[in-house]
């Protein structure tokens, strides 16, 4: 069994969950201990009991802690990669790619680590001396989902670590073993007992003892809309920093203009690859009427192209879903979709098996058409390979449309129009702007997150992961 780790040490528990392959359920990846409410508390405890010292490493320590775990994950990115893409069904190429990206992360954290700065300036009034700095926080409560098993991790810890605070994480219950792989990593690499802890179980126990514990200094998660409310109802009651990544509804705009095979790529990436499980993912299509028709024809090819099958054979280019209860949950939009009146132009049948006979949960990838913006496929996150077009007449419709959603996280367009660009950029409420590109797949140095009902508080990566694990403070000094 995979054994928690708290305090430096690999801890059993007395309860295991079984990780299955979603592209072969026959397939036990792996048993991980399940951690209880008690074992949380402990996890909290070791991390409270190592931040001082953390706080006080110096910036080349993190620096060579930091690029270690980095250059690691490097080395064995395949072998991570292929874990990856049998936990959570990712395909195999864009399942190494994740492993990369968690590796460049921890080196970009490793160089923040050094950068990490603040400000002089002269104060207003005479022989005054003003410093503005930043310090850890303390223990940082770390929740994330199973749809990026190693990069939200990583895009979690490497921030946390680099600015000088203790980490207790909780992955999700369905991934927990790119979570385990991530912590034997920085444990071998020296990090310092109960600076970094890892707790797998369940959300609804360990996960609540991160948000009411009063020693967890401040909470990161990602996942659903309804979780990450309950999040900032426990951290505001005890007045604990949070940050929420949630979903997204995100637009894709096509304009008469548009390259069309530059917004097919862009639409059938953004929309079908990982499956559609994206926060990022491009699920309403919103084409203006001179290129529709040529636009959904174009889509329709391109999707009876796409080969669904075991997320680890080469030439596949969408994996499973990650399990039964979002196949369950996507079928069921689909139905939804065809009782609202929305055409079913191609996809969204459920297929048992793959093409080996093993049994997994797939699912041909949905396009629908002739869609109204208030269906409910056009306003719900379906976190699966389901999309549809809605039709409009020029860009002023398309970007009122783009906006008319709960979510802000990701908007797209394709146009060869400078000026319609440039205006999009501008107007399109979402925290990330993509022209002639799929919305999702960003990279890893710059801010990630949204606004509205996608995301709260500062932004991810970047430099401007700062705000969120550091606390400025203000010094001011009589000469
Ligand atoms: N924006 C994004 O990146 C993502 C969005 N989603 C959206 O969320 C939907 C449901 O997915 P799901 O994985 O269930 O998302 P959840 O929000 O339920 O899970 C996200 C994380 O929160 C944990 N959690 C659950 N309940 C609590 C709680 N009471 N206190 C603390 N932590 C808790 C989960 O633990 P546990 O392991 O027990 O689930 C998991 O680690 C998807 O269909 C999709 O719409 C999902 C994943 C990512
Ligand atoms: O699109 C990406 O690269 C990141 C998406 C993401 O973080 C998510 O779906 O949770």
């Amino acid at each position: 069994m995979h054994k928690n780790l708290i305090g430096g040490a690999w801890v059993d528990a007395t309860r295991a969950s079984r990780n299955l392959n979603p592209s072969d359920t026959r397939d036990v990846v792996g048993e991980y201990a399940q951690a209880d409410v008690e074992q949380a508390g402990e996890a909290v405890a070791a991390a409270h009991a190592a931040a001082p010292a953390w706080a006080l490493t110096t910036p080349q320590q993190r620096f060579d802690l930091l690029d270690a775990v980095g250059s690691e994950i490097l080395a064995r990115k395949a072998e991570l990669g292929d874990l990856l893409a049998r936990e959570e069904g990712k395909t195999l190429p864009e399942a190494i790619g994740e492993a990369a990206r968690a590796g460049y992360i921890f080196k970009f954290f490793a160089g923040e680590a050094l950068r990490s700065g603040g400000d002089s300036l002269a104060s207003v009034r005479p022989g005054v001396g003003v410093e503005v700095t930043r310090e850890p926080l303390g223990v940082v409560g770390l929740i994330t989902p199973w749809n990026f098993p190693i990069a939200i991790p990583a895009w979690k810890i490497a921030p946390a670590l680099a600015f000088g605070n203790t980490v207790v994480l909780k992955p999700a219950e369905l991934v927990p073993g790119c979570a385990w792989a991530l912590a034997d990593i920085l444990h071998r690499n020296g990090l310092p007992p109960g600076v970094f802890n890892l707790v797998m179980g369940r959300g609804t126990d360990v996960g609540q003892v991160l948000l009411d514990d009063r020693r967890v200094q401040a909470v990161s998660f990602t996942g659903s809309v309804a979780t990450g409310q309950r999040v900032a109802a426990a951290c505001a009651a005890r007045l604990a920093k949070f940050q929420l990544e949630m979903g997204g509804k995100n637009p894709m705009v096509v304009l008469d203009d548009a390259d069309l095979d530059v917004a097919v790529t862009a639409a059938v990436h953004s929309g079908y690859f990982s499956t559609g499980q994206r926060c990022t993912a491009s699920s309403r299509l919103i084409v203006t009427e001179g290129i529709h028709d040529r636009f959904v024809a174009a889509m329709a090819e391109r999707i009876a192209r796409l080969t669904v099958d075991d997320a680890r054979k080469a030439g596949t280019d969408i994996g499973p879903v990650v399990d039964d209860r979002q196949l369950a949950q996507d079928l069921e939009y689909i139905e939804i979709g065809r009782r609202e009146g929305a055409t079913l132009l191609t996809g969204g049948q459920a297929l048992e098996r793959n093409s080996a006979g093993a049994p997994g949960y797939y699912l041909r990838p949905a396009l629908f058409t002739e869609t109204t913006p208030q269906m409910r496929i056009n306003r719900e996150e379906i976190f699966g390979p389901v999309v549809s077009v809605l039709r409009v007449k020029d860009y002023e419709e398309a970007l009122a449309l783009a906006n008319d959603t709960p979510f802000g996280l990701a908007a797209g367009i394709a146009t060869t129009s400078l000026k319609h660009a440039a205006h999009f950029k501008r107007h399109a409420q979402a925290g990330m702007v993509m022209v002639n590109l799929p919305t999702a797949g960003v990279d890893y140095h710059v801010p990630f997150g949204g606004r509205k009902a996608s995301s709260h508080g500062p932004r991810e990566q970047g430099r401007y992961a700062a705000e969120f694990y550091t606390a400025v403070k203000t010094a001011y000094t009589q000469a």
